[in-house]
Order: C-alpha cells, then structure tokens, then sequence
C-alpha cells in the first residue's frame, strides 16, 4: 500500500536546516521505512518577496526543448518531479552514482504540511521565515538518505561526525565574451568579489577568508588552509554535525565568524572522536577533513562539471535569448552605447548549439552551488566495513567516512536573466571599490582584492 503522510505523522519530523528553497527535517520516529532518511520540503516565496526563486510548476516549452535528451525528466507531470528525475538522470552520471541519492517521492496531505510548518516555525531563521515558508500546493515530497550519519546495520552504533561544505565556483573564467572592462574576473573569484558586495549589502557582517581556488587546487597544504578557513569564517559554506545535531556553522542560514566561545565548545564536541588532547582537537578534525578532501578526490569532478560553463554568463546569455526568440537586451544595451562587439556572433549559431551551450551552463550552475557531505566515523576494527577509510596522522586513528553530494537541482531557464543582472552588479560593485581603494593610494593587497590562482 503507498504511504501518505498525514497530520499525526508530523510530529515525528524535526527541523534540519534550509536553504533558499527547500526546508529539510529529520525522521525521529520509529517507522523502519524513515529511519536514517531525511525529508526535503519545497518552499514558497512569501508575499512575492524574493528568499529563492518563484519556480512555475511546470517545465516551460522552452525547457523541455532544452532538457529534450533526457526524456524523463521532460516527461515529468511536474517540476518536483522533473527536478528529482534531473538530480537522477543529468546529474548522478556527471558526478558518480556513488556520491548522489536522488531520493524516493512520498505523497503527503495538506493537513500534513500545514502540521510540519507550524512545528518548524520557531527553529527557522527569521529571514528564512519572512522570505517564504512550506509550499502548502505540493502533494509529496523526496525522502532521502541522512548524509549525516552512517546507514543502520552497516556498521556498529557510535558518534558520527559530518561537515556541510559548500564550496562555490572552484575556478576563474577565461572565456573571451568577457567584456574588457570586467577582466578582473580572471583573477579575482566569483566568491571573492560576490563577498565585497554582500558586505555592502549587510547579507554578511565580515568577508569570509575562504577562497574555493585553495578547495579546488588538488593540494593538500591549499585544502588544508581551506578548511581552516571555513572553519574561521563559516557563513553557509561550513557546517558541522554530531549524530546529526548541528555543532559549528548556522542552522538553515549562514554564521559568524567562529569566536573564542564557539571554539572552546567544539573542543569539547570533539572529545571522544579525535583523540587528541584539548585544544589540539580542532586542529586534528580540520586535518582529517581536508585529508578527506584531498585523498577523495571528489572535487576534481564537481570541478569538472562546473567548468562546463565555458562562455560565462556574459556569453551565454545571448544563447539564452535565441532560444526564447526574443531580441537580445544585451546586445541592444551594446548598440545603444555604439560598442562594437563580437556577440553577434553568438546570434548566428544553430539552434543546437545555443541548446548545448545553455545545457552546460545550467549543469554546471548546479555544480556551483550543490554542497558537499562528509560523514566520519572513528574505526574500531576492519572486519566487515565497506566505508571508505582515511588515516589522521596526528591522533593515530582510522576513521570510516563517506562523501555526498546535495542540493543538485534543477536550475530554471529564466534564471539566466538574473545570472546577467547579478553579474553586472557584483562586478560594478567590484570594480568601483578596487578602483576607490587605488585612489585612496592602497595597493591591491588589500583584503577585498585577494588574487590568488
Ligand atoms: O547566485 P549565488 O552564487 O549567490 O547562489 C545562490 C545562493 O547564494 P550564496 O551561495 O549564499 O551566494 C543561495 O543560497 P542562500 O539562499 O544564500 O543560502 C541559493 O543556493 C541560490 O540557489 P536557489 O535559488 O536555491 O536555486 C543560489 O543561486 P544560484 O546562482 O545557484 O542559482
Ligand atoms: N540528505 C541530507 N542529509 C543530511 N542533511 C541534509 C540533506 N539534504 C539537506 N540537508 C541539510 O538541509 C540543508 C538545506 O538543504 P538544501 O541545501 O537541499 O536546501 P536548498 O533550499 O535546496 O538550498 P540552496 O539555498 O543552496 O538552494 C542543507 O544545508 C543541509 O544542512
Ligand atoms: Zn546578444
């Protein structure tokens, strides 16, 4: 018989954490079908406010010419379960089955959502819950597997240890539609310079130290300065849990920079995993993770998706505007200020290669912006694991791990609009603080300006 959840089930859902569109809980009941499983929710914008994108509930014709190749995810009665389809059929072979679990739908009522809604109501953030909240219209929702802890029965019971790293985009355009004037994108990252920006804008209160080309670089003293960085500057690129539980970083929202307070506490939370004395645990744990990262090697192939974005946004948006057959803005902006430009070009190329290019550069908008799991375990003995295992050379211990992907959605059409705009404004804003910093005689050493490669 298929499960549908309703109102008296809702209490056994507890809150995880968020992002822009979905609110995720866990399963704290006793049903063996949801134990170890984790529900994603889709969210709703709130009064039209913006806290993620208003997504149509349905694929446009334009995305289904687009995603035409990957026929299951076109023939969704849905965009819930296009986007479940497309993490299954577009993203798992890009990234490795191993590493991504799309997940099985579960059908809910109403009366289910509304009960969940108001139990998670006071553990949201209050931006999260200002910007949008349970999109009551949805009739399931994808269960999926708690990357936080190991599978029950695989392995004997003890503390499970996960961080949550989202690393962004891992390396610098060199594409040649890049205007003259936003060259700086070639050797600033996009982290960096959407950081000046949300400073600005008070989204953030201090600029991370974390640069994503140290995560990417495939070195292990870069990595390692990395996760120490994450570790410093958490914001929403760095969690961490314990069975579960968040211990470091913000729930369903970003956080500050780590304090001393925050420290001692983790120093504490490690007791028992890492076996180190105290105040040294930290330091172990950010070399067990990058130890992780590096020796995975799991980077090398989200790298290699998101640089399926050859052209930038600056190229592909023209693409986007033969496929929706409506006169490129772009270009008109262009003509109107008599540049002569070489987009014309890309509004003489066959309809296919306008498909492929907006393809690849949506694919690779998700790899910019899924996250990552890493799941640690201390290693008792070697009889009967199948996990993966890694060597932490400071404790002399052996832990169990295992790596996820999440949050490989499907990136709407339409957004391609707001890539060009957000763009133009991270690099104006960009470019007129290094330029104000240069006239007040600073060099570009300064901390906004970090180039690195
Ligand atoms: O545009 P970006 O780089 O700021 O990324 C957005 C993220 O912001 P951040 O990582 O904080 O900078 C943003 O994350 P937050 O809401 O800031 O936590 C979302 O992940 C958004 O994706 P979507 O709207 O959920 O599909 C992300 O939008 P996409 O660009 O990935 O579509
Ligand atoms: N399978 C999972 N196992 C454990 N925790 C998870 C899982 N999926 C999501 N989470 C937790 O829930 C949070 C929100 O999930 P997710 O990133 O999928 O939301 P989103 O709204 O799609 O995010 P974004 O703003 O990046 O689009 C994550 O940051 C993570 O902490
Ligand atoms: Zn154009």
């Amino acid at each position: 018989m298929e499960v549908k959840l309703d109102e008296k089930d809702a209490a056994d859902w507890t809150y995880r954490g968020e992002g822009a569109c979905n609110i995720v809980l866990a399963y704290s009941g006793s049903s063996p079908i949801f134990i170890g499983k984790v529900m994603r929710i889709q969210k709703v914008a709130r009064n039209g406010k913006s806290g993620g994108v208003q997504r149509n509930l349905e694929l446009s014709e334009k995305e289904k010419l687009l995603w035409r190749d990957a026929e299951e995810v076109v023939s969704s009665p849905n965009r819930e379960i296009a986007d479940q389809l497309y993490v299954k059929h577009v993203m798992t072979p890009l990234l490795g089955a191993k590493y991504v679990d799309s997940g099985m739908r579960v059908l809910v009522t109403r009366n289910f959502l509304e009960a969940v809604e108001k139990n998670v109501m006071s553990w949201r953030p209050a931006w999260r819950v200002d910007a949008s909240k349970v999109d009551l219209k949805r009739d399931s929702v994808v269960i999926m597997s708690d990357h936080s802890v190991f599978p029950h029965g695989v392995l004997k019971g003890g503390a499970c240890i996960s961080v949550e790293i989202k690393p962004k985009c891992g390396f610098l355009p060199v594409s040649k539609f890049i205007a003259e004037g936003n060259s700086v994108k070639r050797s600033t990252t996009r982290f960096r310079m959407h950081q000046a920006l949300k400073l600005q804008q008070q989204v953030i209160s201090e600029l991370s130290k974390y640069n994503p080309l140290d995560l990417f670089s495939a070195s292990k003293e870069r990595i390692l300065k990395a996760i120490k960085d994450l570790y410093t500057t958490p914001q929403n690129n760095f969690r961490v849990f314990l069975n579960g539980s968040l211990v470091l970083g913000g729930l369903g929202g970003g956080a500050k920079k780590t304090d001393a307070a925050t420290e001692e506490a983790f120093e504490d939370v490690l007791e028992g995993i890492i076996r180190s004395e105290k105040d040294l645990r930290t330091s172990s744990f950010i070399e067990l993770v990058a130890e992780t990262v590096y020796s995975s090697g799991v980077l090398n192939q989200l790298l290699e998706v998101q640089k399926l974005d050859t052209l930038d946004i600056e190229g592909a948006i023209h693409a986007y505007y033969n496929l929706v057959c409506q006169p490129c803005v772009v270009c008109k902006e262009f003509d109107a200020a008599r540049v002569t430009h070489e987009y014309a070009f890309l509004h003489s190329i066959p309809m296919d290669e306008s498909l492929k290019i907006l393809k690849n550069f949506l694919i690779a908008a998700t790899a910019k912006d899924c996250s990552l799991m890493i799941t640690f375990r201390p290693r008792e003995d070697d009889l009967g694991s199948v996990q993966s295992s890694v060597y932490l050379q400071s404790t002399d211990q052996n832990f169990d791990y295992k790596v996820n992907f999440i949050d490989l959605d499907l990136k709407p059409l339409r957004k391609m609009v707001d890539y060009y705009e957000l763009d133009k404004r991270v690099l104006s804003y960009y470019t007129s603080a290094v330029k104000m910093e240069h006239g007040k005689g600073n060099t570009p050493s300064m901390e906004i300006y970090e180039v690195r490669r």
